[in-house]
């Protein structure tokens, strides 16, 4: 894969004098999700801003694509490269529809044209174009209008995006609902993306790579899992925490060959007189989730699994982080967990038990270790 952004001994002093950024050069693969992750004023937003000449740096050069971005015209830089911030600056006064489609339109895409793929690229980021495409940015939450600004990013199809704290502003479970369903954009739309933030357990989580900063430099640029497992330096051992062994668990998705397969039984199906099992899981005829019956349920009574079956409270979609199932597991005071495909009570896959997420876990140290020596994964604090 080619290097998509590349910075060479890139120093930023601003004019009263604080350098923003020293000395710094690294690089980023087409395609990769860089995740830039340290304390308030330590140069992030400064760093990123240099990528598409908002800001320009006092000493160094930046390629973008191979090309010396100091002799791109700042305006045609930026169509290739998508912008999400914050306070994501919608336009109050146009729709949601609208304000997705503004710069394809602006770049010479036909109005009609610019709409269908403005309303595409809504479904995307997961807003139903018929329902919210009509919409002022004032009638959404703040976890939809965050939405917007990344389809809106995503509009030009730019090659590079930059995102400065983009979830910044939503409450910790919306948040995390965004990471989710990023990764997931990300997956098909592979970007080369710069992404700001000062949570670590954030960059963690999005970040094939992570720059960790310290002031104005890069104190480690590793995979999240060589990050957590190995810190370069005590600073970043201090600012990844001393709980990394359970962060480890946030960052730790539950994956298909991660669950078991309990007896299955149909909402139609007459009642088994033998469930095999302590319980089974019910399903509806299209394999979604309903719930779950007990083995004496099915022995004492007669009728269709449908009239005893229980409604299934603690579930999880696949890709959910093995925190959250173990929260999950915990809030139910449920032995185990059903998996299903979606966010709704989708196809169902399988159970996460105690011990299976004790296994994936120990899955996510193996994988660590391929990289870094034993010694330093540290189990104790997975409690
Ligand atoms: N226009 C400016 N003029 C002078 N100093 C600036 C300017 N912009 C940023 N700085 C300073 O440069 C340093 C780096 O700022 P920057 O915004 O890049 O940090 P950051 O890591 O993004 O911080 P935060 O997480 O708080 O946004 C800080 O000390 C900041 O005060």
């Amino acid at each position: 894969m080619g290097r998509m952004i590349r910075f060479e001994r890139v120093t930023k002093r601003y004019a009263d004098g604080t350098t923003a950024v020293d000395d710094l050069s690294f690089e980023v693969a087409e395609g990769e999700l860089v995740t830039l992750v340290g304390p308030s004023g330590c140069g992030k937003t400064t760093t990123m801003k240099m990528v598409n000449r908002l800001t320009e740096p006092t000493e160094g050069r930046i390629f973008v694509d191979g090309q010396d971005i100091a002799d791109v015209d700042p305006v045609r830089l930026r169509r290739r490269i998508g912008y999400v911030i914050q306070q994501v600056g919608l336009f109050p006064h146009k729709t949601v529809l609208e304000n997705t489609a503004t710069v394809p339109h602006l770049l010479g895409v036909k109005r009609s044209a610019a709409r269908a793929r403005a309303a595409e690229l809504l479904a995307l980021v997961g807003l139903d174009p018929s329902v919210h495409g009509d919409r002022y940015p004032e009638q959404l939450s703040g976890g939809q209008r965050q939405r917007v600004g990344v389809a809106r990013a995503l509009a030009a199809d730019p090659p590079v995006l930059l995102m400065d704290e983009p979830f910044g502003a939503v409450d910790p479970v919306v948040r995390e609902h965004l990471q989710s369903e990023f990764l997931k954009l990300q997956s098909e739309v592979r970007k080369t993306v710069l992404f700001v933030t000062h949570d670590i357990e954030e960059a963690v989580r999005l970040g094939d790579r992570i720059a960790v900063y310290g002031q104005g430099r890069i104190e480690q640029f590793d995979a999240p899992a060589t990050v957590l497992g190995a810190p370069a330096t005590p600073y970043v051992a201090d600012f990844v925490g001393a709980d990394r062994g359970l962060k480890r668990l946030s960052v730790t998705p539950v994956e298909p060959g991660d669950l078991e397969q309990p007896p299955v039984v149909h909402l139609d199906d007459a009642l088994p007189r033998e469930l095999g099992s302590r319980w089974a899981v019910v399903l509806d005829r299209d394999d979604n989730l309903h719930g779950w019956i007990s083995a004496e349920q099915a022995a004492r009574t007669s009728g269709t699994v449908g009239d005893h079956a229980r409604r299934m409270e603690a579930w999880l979609p696949v890709g959910a982080s093995l925190k959250q199932a173990f929260a999950t597991m915990l809030q139910h005071d449920a032995g185990w967990i059903a998996v299903v495909d979606g966010e709704e009570r989708g196809r169902f896959l399988g159970v996460l038990t105690p011990a299976r997420l004790h296994e994936a876990l120990r899955r996510s140290i193996d994988a660590d270790a391929r990289d870094v020596p034993r010694t330093d994964v540290d189990l104790e604090t997975v409690g």
